[in-house]
């Protein structure tokens, strides 16, 4: 397959770099880590063992990566007022676009603009972060579960699904999109926020029982919130407590809105935030703490 890949940081160069490693033809958009990349290849540093590519696809301008099967999009979400016109020289008339971007709105967006039975979304339950130019640093976790926008089990998600496999990336194809980006939404909403406000990690935030309660009962807000989107089947409450031991066996990670937050860079706040507030509130729920988080972290985000 050939694969072009938008958005080259620590989601978008690891999964690509799996893909090429695993025998498919990735060509990588790429801007800070160009000049690395073209003299070194790239190099990853995984938790399953290193690995390096040495000859890599990639080009400063979308333009230059021409048509390709499937476009993986790994912008950050504060990006998106330049994701059609990046994604856009990439598109044939058979190609598929997969958004693993966080949150809530990629897919419409790319929906909006390319047809929505062009689009998937996935939810990467992945711990990565960038190193220096030209290295990825996987630290841990890494499965995907994708669906189709439209919603369905398509035999194209399952094929896209099995590439990954193929490629050593644990994937699984889901009928209900929606559900699963609310279920990552229960792990984003309080970790990201609340690590990026504190400046605290992950661990930091579950070792102190006052924090920890506080996460416990934020999730609970977006699991209200995700139970009143109509979804296949609502996400039951033991989800919060699966969510809090899978945090537990991380150590100490720093997920990447804080990340963004200590190196001064906007922060995700729309896809994460600000859309499922709204969507909580137009069906009914009202998620107070979630609404206190978003406020602060607006508060302190850069030309405010
Ligand atoms: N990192 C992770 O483990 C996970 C991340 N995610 C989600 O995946 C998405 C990507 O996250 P992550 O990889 O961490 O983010 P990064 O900041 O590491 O990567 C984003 C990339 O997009 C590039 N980019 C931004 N604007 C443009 C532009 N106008 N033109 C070309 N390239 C551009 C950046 O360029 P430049 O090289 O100049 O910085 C960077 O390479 C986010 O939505 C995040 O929430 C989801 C699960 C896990
Ligand atoms: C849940 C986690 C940390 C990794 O699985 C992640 O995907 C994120 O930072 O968004």
């Amino acid at each position: 397959m050939k694969i072009g890949v938008i958005g080259s940081g620590a989601l978008g160069l690891y999964y690509g770099a799996m893909l090429q490693r695993g025998g498919q033809d990735v060509r990588f958009l790429l801007r800070r880590d160009f000049a690395a990349v073209r003299a070194h290849g790239l190099r990853v540093q995984s938790v399953d063992g290193d690995f390096h590519l040495e000859s890599v696809a990639g080009a400063r301008e979308a333009s230059e990566l021409g048509e390709v099967d499937l476009v993986l999009v790994g912008l950050k979400t504060f990006a998106n007022h330049r994701l059609v016109e990046l994604v856009r020289p990439l598109v044939g008339e058979n190609t598929a676009i997969l958004t693993l971007q966080n949150g809530l709105g990629n897919e419409q967006l790319l929906a909006g603009a390319f047809g929505a039975q062009r689009v998937l979304g996935g939810i990467a339950f992945l711990c990565a972060n960038r190193g220096k130019p030209g290295t990825v640093l996987h630290l841990g976790q890494g499965n995907i579960r994708l669906g189709e926008f439209a919603g369905g089990l398509s035999p194209r998600a399952e094929a896209i699904a099995e590439m990954f496999r193929a490629c050593g990336v644990g994937c699984e194809a889901v009928a209900d999109l929606l559900r699963a980006r609310w279920e990552k939404l229960v792990w984003n909403v309080p970790f990201n926020g609340l690590c990026a406000l504190t400046g605290k990690d992950v661990t930091e935030l579950l070792e102190h029982p006052p924090t920890r309660q506080q996460v416990c009962a934020l999730m609970l807000e977006v699991v209200a919130g995700a139970n009143a989107q109509g979804l296949s089947s609502p996400v039951p409450a033991e989800f919060v407590e699966r969510m809090l031991s899978f945090t537990d066996g991380m150590d100490h990670y720093r997920p990447s809105m804080m990340i963004d937050r200590l190196e001064g860079r906007p922060l995700e706040l729309e896809a994460i935030y600000g859309i499922p507030l709204q969507q909580a509130a137009a069906r009914g729920v009202e998620m107070v703490r979630v609404r206190m988080l978003h406020a602060l972290l607006a508060l302190g985000e850069p030309g405010r």
